[in-house]
């Protein structure tokens, strides 16, 4: 059996259920809105698990399901080492978003990297503590910055509605994704003039483990390159 997981609601669900019925496998609800299982039709031996996104790359590595479709953002961000357990089969090309840093927009001073890092050194000595960048993407962030050589700064917890940490005072500047940048322009943040720290798309992930011929008789259903087993 392939357990498949799947983004439990929203646009991310439903775009998942339409790429797959693309390749001729029907998904869908077995019952209500709020009932976490499915039905698959046109596929053999594959089991939905709906859940959700985020626990996705955890699953998959645990191997409680086989494949899983989520963002590369949370791949990237939840586990270290990803590419030692997990193989991307397929980028489907939704769910793009980019994974930025962005500073309130009054800061008419900060435009780059290297502005922030001068600021960020000054801020402490101004203000007693670090500059806070509200975020969930510890890692991805942490990584980003000490490439760039920024230091003096300190991560503030924030699992949603980051882009309000700012006008709330608990942070000063974000990292978090955005598509159409309206979330940002909504709370007066601007994007800094740099590399996104990661551009982020949904995807097909396969658990390394589970390759077999199971998974590449799926994968060759579905109209994917041949894939490596083993
Ligand atoms: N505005 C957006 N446009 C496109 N993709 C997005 C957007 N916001 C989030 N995503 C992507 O959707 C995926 C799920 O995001 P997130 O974890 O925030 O979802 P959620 O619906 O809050 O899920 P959960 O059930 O884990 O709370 C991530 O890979 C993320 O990159
Ligand atoms: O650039 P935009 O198109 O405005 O999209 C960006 C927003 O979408 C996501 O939030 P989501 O709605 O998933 O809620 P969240 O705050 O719980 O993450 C993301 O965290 C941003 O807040």
């Amino acid at each position: 059996m392939i357990r498949l997981g799947v983004p439990s609601k929203g646009r991310l669900m439903e775009q998942t259920f339409d790429w797959f019925a693309m390749r001729g496998v029907r998904m869908s609800r077995s019952g209500s809105d709020r009932e976490y299982a499915g039905r698959v039709e046109g596929a053999e031996g594959v089991q939905l698990v709906l859940l959700s996104a985020g626990e996705i790359p955890r699953e998959l590595a645990a191997g409680r399901i086989e494949l899983g479709v989520t963002g590369t953002d949370l791949v990237r961000e939840k586990l270290a080492g990803w590419s030692s357990e997990l193989v991307e089969l397929a980028p489907m090309g939704f769910g793009h978003a980019d994974l930025i840093l962005a500073v309130p927009d009054c800061w008419r001073d900060c435009r780059d990297l290297d502005d922030l890092a001068a600021i960020a050194r000054d801020f402490r000595a101004e203000h007693g503590f670090r500059l806070r960048i509200a975020t969930k993407y510890h890692r991805l962030v942490r990584a980003y910055l000490a490439a760039y050589e920024v230091a003096d700064y300190q991560l503030v917890d924030s699992q949603g509605a980051t882009e309000g940490t700012v006008a709330n005072l608990t942070a000063e500047a974000i990292a978090d994704i955005t598509s159409s940048g309206e979330t940002l322009r909504a709370n007066n943040l601007r994007i800094l003039d740099a590399e996104p720290i990661l551009r982020s798309q949904a995807t097909l992930f396969a658990a390394r483990a589970a390759m077999g011929p199971q998974l590449s008789d799926f994968a060759a259903q579905l109209g994917l390159p041949e894939i490596a087993t083993g």
